[in-house]
């Protein structure tokens, strides 16, 4: 299944490229602004600015607002920042905001001990046997979805994919008693909370203490967002309820102690899911229909796949499996449009290639920057799933390609993410054609992940070619 297939082109051969420092000249960082550092640029142009860091070296002094941070641009060190030398690291400023977000206790702002423990207790239910008992609710929230597209209409696939994430994260959540209350609120809140998170992570401190609207209005999301999670836990622990979904799973933990977990521990795992697990899964199913309207014969291909390998039946954790060339295209679809920035914090002093980095120094990567390194993707823009064959794969550095994160830290929904976009992916191209509009360009936008501002799109029905037909 392309849900758990393995990450390609991370073979064991070293890149021609690949060690830490090779005898590239270190510039300086980039020049920053008095008290803002390089909050501007940062908030103009994410992209190109994080882009751009590995052309001064393989760690490079960045401020974010007052903030002085290491940006680690050579895949060799990010994998010992994320694996190697991971016991060194905690969770940096970024994912302290997440926690004001989404409460202390979730997996995105743990560190050390108590995340180690409580993802323990969660992994189990993201193992493949767990999760194909969400398959057909992804696959019917897809169905509901797109149940009201008319022949000829203008789509705003950007929406509809986020609504399908959000749709089949509740479902999955709730199991067979989805709540559309539940699923209204975060559709009206999780863009505010993504959007606000960015930002408080690159603005100096004060910024969100200002008497804004777009504070108000950030501080009622998390107000709203947080007692519709809470009122689903209350649900959920009424007697007789169904415990299929995560949420189930989450009421009936327990500590070492033999107690339930609190009803606050479980909202934060929730807020976190949700925030970790919405956004991403949409935009990434947003960029592959971009993609694929802008690429008519990658298109053609992949419908003809899965025209074949389905043939006429609905996609299923069991056929999705036999769909090489569409995890190919999902794969690209990950490189090219991955999350743009992340943080960690040393503990300890820590030694990253020739840099000595005193304990307490706040790191930055970003797997956007190394996606898009032409050392590593040659014509880094250019969207070629072909790239992830095994014969023209390069051999990668670890590090290089980590659109889910890696070690500890690693993507905890990386397999249901994929599991949920082939599957909306293979329901949509059944029965859509999805072409883009002429004239209107789409720019990438950097928020917590990276969206497209706008994705209007017309659809157009087709009818799945089965087998046997010419
Ligand atoms: C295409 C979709 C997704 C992408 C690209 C993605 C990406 C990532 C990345 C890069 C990280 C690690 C960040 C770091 O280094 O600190 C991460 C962590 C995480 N993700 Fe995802 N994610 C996706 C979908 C999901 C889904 C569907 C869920 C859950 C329903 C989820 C839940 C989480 C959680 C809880 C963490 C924190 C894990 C930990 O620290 O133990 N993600 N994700």
């Amino acid at each position: 299944m392309t849900a758990s297939r393995k990450t390609p082109g991370t073979s064991p051969t070293q890149h021609p490229d690949a060690s830490a420092s090779a005898a590239r000249p270190r510039r300086p960082g980039p020049p920053a602004l008095p008290f803002i550092g390089h909050a501007w640029p940062l908030m103009r142009s994410p992209l190109r600015f994080v882009s751009a860091l590995a052309s001064y070296g393989d760690v490079v002094p960045v401020r974010l607002g007052p903030l002085p941070v290491q940006a680690v641009t050579h895949p060799d060190l990010v994998h010992q920042v994320l694996v190697t030398q991971a016991r060194h690291f905690v969770r940096g400023r970024l994912f302290e905001k997440a926690g004001q977000i989404g409460g202390e206790q979730g997996l995105v702002v743990t560190s050390g001990t108590t995340h180690l423990e409580d993802r323990r207790a969660l992994q189990p239910h993201f193992r493949r046997e767990h999760i194909t008992g969400f398959a057909e609710g992804i696959r019917q929230a897809t169905e509901e979805v797109t149940a009201h597209w008319k022949p000829g209409q203008t789509v705003h696939v950007d929406r509809t994919a986020t609504e399908i994430a959000l749709s089949s994260l509740v479902r999955s959540l709730l199991g067979d008693r989805p709540s559309k209350e539940l699923a209204g609120v975060f559709h009206q809140h999780l863009p505010t909370l993504s959007q606000g998170l960015m930002t408080r992570a690159v603005l100096p401190e004060w910024c969100a203490r200002l008497p804004l609207p777009a504070n108000r209005t950030f501080q009622r999301a998390i107000g709203t967002t947080r007692a519709a999670v809470e009122d689903a836990i209350t649900a959920c622990r009424r007697p007789g309820t169904d415990e299929t979904g995560l949420l189930g799973m989450l009421t009936a933990q327990r500590d070492d102690n033999g107690r339930p977990w609190t009803d606050t521990k479980i909202r934060d795992h929730v807020l976190h899911l949700a925030l970790a697990g919405v956004e991403t899964t949409g935009a990434t199913l947003a960029w592959t229909f971009h993609e694929l309207g802008r690429n008519p014969d990658i298109a053609d291909r992949l419908r003809d796949e899965v025209d074949h390998t389905l043939d006429g039946a609905p996609a299923t954790p069991e056929n999705i499996t036999a769909l090489p060339y569409t995890g190919r295209v999902i794969t690209e679809t990950l490189r090219r449009y991955a999350m743009w920035l992340a943080m960690r914090r040393t503990t300890v002093p820590v030694t990253l290639g020739e840099h000595a980095l005193p304990a307490g120094t706040e790191v930055v990567y970003s797997a956007y920057a190394l996606h898009h390194d032409p050392r590593w993707f040659p014509h880094p823009y250019r969207f070629d799933p072909d790239r992830w064959l095994p014969e023209t794969a390069r051999a990668l550095p670890k590090g290089a390609y980590i659109p889910f994160g890696s070690g500890v830290h690693k993507c905890i929904g990386d397999s249901l993410a994929l599991m949920e976009i082939t599957i909306a992916l293979a329901t949509v191209c059944r029965h859509w054609h999805l072409t883009p509009l002429p004239g209107r360009p789409v720019r990438e936008v950097a928020r917590a992940d990276v969206h497209p501002d706008h994705l209007p799109m017309t659809a157009t029905p087709r009818r799945p070619r089965r087998k046997e037909e010419p």
